[in-house]
């Protein structure tokens, strides 16, 4: 839950968290244009734009890239991974790989996710196809994907998206029996997301902590989203945004800062940031030093 006091709104550093597909992008394709001026402008102002999604860790790699993100952590997989530039790592403690990058997992491995499902679906009859089960060209009809963005999507580390074929009854089994294993099952725009207990809210706040223990100051938190597995997310930050989703799902976060755009994907991205931080020339930087604290 979001805090009742704010840090000072004048002085305080800021931290603006956002999902992707249908806020920051368009949700037909990867297309930000309409967020561009204020990416640009939040960039100027050294202010983390920190993507949280449920993609996996290999398509966020080369889309930060592209929306030239490249400095700011990310969270992928609803939760279950963080991304750490090196200015948001504990230097001592945490060596990048190979690739120059500190990814630690909040949630549970793919291994123990794709396990249980077999138990459920043999124990409970569950009728369900999952991500890494469905046919590589049903997978890009039904997404919009192309080939390549495809094969990125199906590599899981730490939650698995899957097609619901059962009626809600059975649906309900299935979570119960999902929850005893410590694992949840969350509603993205397409598709239910098996995940550990680790959430988009959690990991949000643990970026949050992170933060204010490398710079001990709190900062002043934004965060935008369009879907009922944004809503943790939403509610664990200051200020919030829902954006209006083509999936017509209820998103009601229990937040007393919460704007709803009226415009949706990228343009409302534009719009809801406007709101809370319209006055541009009063959002602080929030640049931390390169190589984090020890
Ligand atoms: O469930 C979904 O609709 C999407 C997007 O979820 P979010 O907007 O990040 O909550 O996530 C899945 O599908 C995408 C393709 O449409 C894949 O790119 C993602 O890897 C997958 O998690």
């Amino acid at each position: 839950m979001n805090a009742l006091t704010l840090p000072d709104t004048a002085s305080a550093p800021r931290l603006l968290f956002t999902d992707l597909d249908g806020s920051l992008l368009d949700p037909c394709r990867d297309d930000w244009r309409a967020a561009r001026p204020w990416l640009a402008r939040l960039k100027q102002l050294d202010v983390p734009v920190i993507p949280v999604t449920c993609r996996t860790r290999s398509e966020i790699l080369p889309l930060r890239q592209a929306l030239g993100l490249t400095h700011t952590p990310f969270i992928a997989e609803s939760g279950a991974l963080v991304g750490l530039p090196p200015a948001w790592r504990h230097a001592r403690l945490e060596r990048p790989g190979p690739d120059g990058l500190v990814v630690r997992a909040l949630g549970v491995d793919i291994s123990f996710i794709r396990q249980r499902l077999r138990v459920w679906r043999e124990r409970l009859g569950a009728r369900f196809t999952t991500m890494s089960e469905m046919p590589l060209d049903e997978l890009m009809a039904f997404t919009g994907l192309g080939e390549s963005d495809a094969r990125l999507a199906r590599m899981r580390e730490g939650s698995e998206p899957l097609l619901w074929h059962g009626d809600d009854r059975s649906l309900a089994a299935f979570r119960e029996g999902l929850a005893g294993d410590g694992l949840c099952l969350v509603r993205g725009g397409r598709f239910w997301h098996v995940t550990g207990t680790s959430h988009k809210g959690s990991a949000v706040s643990w970026l949050i902590e992170r933060f204010a223990a490398l710079r001990g100051q709190r900062p002043l938190t934004l965060a935008l989203g369009d879907g009922p597995n944004d809503v943790p997310m939403l509610e664990a930050v200051d200020h919030a945004v829902v954006i209006p989703g083509s999936h017509g799902l209820e998103v009601v976060p229990q937040q007393q800062r919460l704007y709803r755009s009226k415009a949706n994907g990228p343009a409302g991205w534009a719009e809801g940031v406007s709101h809370w931080w319209g006055r541009a020339e009063s959002v602080r930087p929030a640049a931390m030093v390169a190589a984090g604290a020890s």
